[in-house]
């Protein structure tokens, strides 16, 4: 079996290794421009056309979470991936764990009033203030998907009330599931923490806009984990000015690197991490591939699958 490997970034050296020992018999090497040779599976992030474009390949597996970036351009051109060859996406992988680190630090931070604290500490100004409680602390969680459930697992022993929104029902221990876009007005009508997990679609692309803002609570909090698309920035902005929004953690952002220029920097109720919330971990994304390689390859049944038309 041949395996054709290319990532803009990681070390590679690593995962050619980790991939040889976990698929003993497998011939893994790296693509490299020119490289028209014989392969089974791709493994890839952010591939140049000509690297899958015309091979007969059993599977392309992307070495992270998001899909959004290789569905773009494979609507550009569809080419590059024929629909009959599956397009497999990391599940987890150790990305659920650093999302619950995530989610769960923010959303104490916020509940224990450290923001304001903060504030005054930059005023030397001494007050103790008024706690706030669990019961007036909804969490709702956009997207109760792999990393979404994660996120609510995590959060359930809190004690905060918990609740989550996504295309269909879900069945999560202490989470109350609002399903579809008839019930997103009710599921937002109690969040004070907005936290959002959907995958970046057509039909997700700008939801977060003045109008989804304006159905919170006043003095609600918004932790953006997914893609910057979601979010649009000058509603964020004007939500933050109106006191809809008391505060935002955002981790991605509609431009990447965020430009310098850009007013979300100097915000001093708008937190910020570069696009790190969860990182693919290569030692758990090698288990996870070479175990469904493994499936494949025996016909049995796999997750992880793109569904190319739903867009994740
Ligand atoms: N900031 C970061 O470092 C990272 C960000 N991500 C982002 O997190 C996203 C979520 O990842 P997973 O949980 O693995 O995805 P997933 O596919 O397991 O879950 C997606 C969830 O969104 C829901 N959903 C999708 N479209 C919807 C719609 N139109 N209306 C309502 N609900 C909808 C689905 O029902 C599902 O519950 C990824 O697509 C990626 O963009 C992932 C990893 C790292
Ligand atoms: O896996 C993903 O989708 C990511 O965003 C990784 O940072």
């Amino acid at each position: 079996m041949d395996i054709i490997f290319y990532h803009p970034t990681f070390d590679t050296a690593y995962w050619l290794n980790a991939l040889s020992a976990a698929l003993p018999g497998a011939r893994v090497r790296e693509w490299k421009r020119g490289d028209k040779d014989h392969a089974d599976y791709a493994l890839v992030w952010h591939p140049p056309i000509e690297m899958l474009q015309g091979r007969d390949l059993k599977a392309v597996f992307a070495l992270g979470a998001g899909v959004d970036s290789i569905l773009s351009k494979l609507k550009a051109h569809p080419e590059m991936l024929p629909e009959h060859i599956p397009l497999f996406r990391l599940e987890d992988t150790g990305m659920g764990e650093q999302m619950q680190e995530y989610a769960v630090s923010q959303v104490l931070h916020w509940f224990r009033r450290f923001d304001d604290y903060q504030a005054f500490k930059l005023q030397a100004h001494w007050e103790p203030l008024a706690d706030y409680q669990r019961e007036d602390f909804t969490i709702g969680i956009l997207g109760a998907g792999v990393l979404g459930s994660k996120v609510a697992e995590a959060l359930a022993p809190w004690g905060f009330p918990l609740r989550c929104w996504s295309r269909s029902r879900k069945e999560l221990p202490g989470v109350t599931s609002y399903a579809g876009v008839e019930e997103l007005p009710d599921f937002l009508k109690e969040t004070r923490v907005l936290i959002n997990l959907l995958p970046n679609t057509a039909e997700t692309a700008g939801i977060i806009n003045g109008a989804l803002l304006r159905q919170l609570p006043d003095q609600s909090y918004l932790i953006n984990l997914a893609r910057g698309v979601h979010v649009v920035e000058p509603d964020l902005l004007a939500a933050l000015g109106s006191g809809k929004l008391k505060g935002a953690m955002l981790d991605v952002y509609s431009k990447e690197p965020l430009p310098p220029e850009s007013p979300l920097w100097a915000h001093p109720r708008v937190a910020m991490t570069p696009h790190i919330a969860a990182v693919t971990r290569p030692a758990e994304a090698v288990d996870y591939i070479a175990r469904t390689i493994t499936q494949l390859e025996a016909g049995k049944p796999v997750s992880g699958q793109v569904d190319r038309q739903r867009g994740y």
